[in-house]
């Protein structure tokens, strides 16, 4: 029986690169008894310290447990815990030791993830380029940059027109969005995906106007267009426009996304492995998806591991529409850490081939990315932007 031995958590970085939440990423590295190393990885959004304590506290619980007993191991930490289903912290952090459970499984069993999942529905992954806009702010810049993205071969990108506006859009504020999005819109041409991004920070007035204002440039969908909580909002937006909405990158468990499923405000599911219980979970609610003909654009915006991980599931879901990456704009160091082992081609991404996640990690790499002390924060721009974009 493979013991999970012990589970160690590290938080890496470097320099502060597309944005802060993408310059961090909590290392999570389970090694069994008979010595089999896997590779987890979850957030770091203004939690890294506090993830790391929860995965100490799920080595307590599991260290001894059979590292294949995937379901039996979350089980049992949903005991101990109390809040697992309530708590970002608690979600995350078993979410990073379930991935890695599942890469030792792949490693024994000599199969690469996607093969234990349900093997290829496509042989290679769409995906969207997201992290290609830093320090944009004129309708020029984004153009400019979007050309970048399309010559590398992307078939659809994705960005966040608003600036700084929050809760309340001004009419300034609409006209400049529009004005970005018409400028991506003409550098792209109309056989380009355009993906709306609202970081979930409108009122429903406010995402309604602005549904309103850029319809016109044919958006393959509108993701978090209103506060994530505010259910009634989505409602009335679904009510008052015909755009397709893209949610869920915040759920954390999977009776939230049937809510949301079941009261038809979702069109595309943005779940991530990292935050509602990495693969296992996941699984689960890719087939709930399936029933109400929901389909999947996996949320993807951490670092290397959860990449990879993220392509298995992509590789064999029935559901699929589309992968959102932040792969070519990642610091190098990312790339670096895992050997660049999961390379975008002409828009498409590759699913790994080898056992388990199917990626190497370079283990010298970690000392010396460590961060030691506190996570860096900037006071000027909220740590979900993509970097230099808080601006009108
Ligand atoms: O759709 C996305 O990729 C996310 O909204 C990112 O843009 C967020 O900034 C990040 O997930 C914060 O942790
Ligand atoms: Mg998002």
């Amino acid at each position: 029986m493979s013991k999970i031995s012990e589970i160690e958590a590290y938080i890496l970085g470097r320099e502060i690169t597309s944005a802060q939440w993408a310059s961090l990423m909590v290392l999570v590295k389970v090694t069994t008894s008979d010595g089999k190393v896997g590779w987890g990885e979850t957030v770091s959004a203004l939690r890294a310290e506090a993830v790391i304590n929860f995965v100490k506290k799920i080595n307590k619980v599991l260290k001894g447990s059979d590292v294949f007993n995937v379901e039996k191991n979350r089980l049992e930490w949903y005991k101990h815990d109390f809040n697992l289903t309530i708590s970002l912290e608690s979600t995350t952090a078993l979410s990073a030791v379930d991935i890695a459970s599942w890469d030792i499984i792949g490693k024994e069993l000599g199969a690469p993830l996607y093969k234990l999942l349900g093997g290829k529905t496509r042989d290679k992954i769409l995906v969207y380029a997201n992290g290609w806009y830093q320090n944009c702010v004129t309708p020029e810049d984004f153009a400019e940059k979007a050309k970048e993205v399309i010559k590398k071969g992307y078939k659809a990108l994705k960005f966040d027109p608003f600036g700084s506006n929050f809760t309340y859009i001004t009419k300034r504020g609409l006209d400049l969005a529009e004005k970005r999005v018409r400028a991506v819109r003409e550098a792209v041409g109309d056989d380009v995906d355009i993906l709306i991004e609202h970081h979930g920070r409108f009122n429903v007035d406010s995402a309604i106007a602005i549904a309103k204002r850029l319809e016109k440039y044919n958006p393959l969908f509108m993701e978090e267009p209103v506060h994530p909580e505010d259910i009634e909002g989505l409602k009335k937006y679904r009510l008052n426009t015909g755009l397709k909405i893209a949610l869920g990158e915040r759920i954390i468990n999977k009776n939230q996304a049937l809510y949301f499923m079941k009261e038809g405000l979702v069109d595309y599911l943005q779940i991530d492995l990292y935050r509602i219980g990495g693969v296992t979970e996941s699984k689960k609610v890719v087939s709930i998806a399936e029933a109400f003909d929901v389909l999947m654009a996996f949320h993807n915006a951490q670092g290397p591991i959860l990449n990879a991980v993220t392509l298995h599931m992509d590789a064999y879901i029935p559901n699929f529409l589309i992968q959102e990456s932040f792969y070519d704009w990642f610091p190098q160091w990312k790339k670096d850490l895992i050997y660049d082992g999961t390379p975008i081609e002409n828009g498409y991404a590759i699913i790994p081939e080898k056992p388990g996640i199917g990626i190497d990690v370079n283990e010298k790499m970690i000392d010396e990315l460590k961060v030691k002390g506190e996570e860096y924060f900037n006071p000027e721009e909220p740590v979900w932007v993509v970097k230099g974009t808080w601006k009108d």
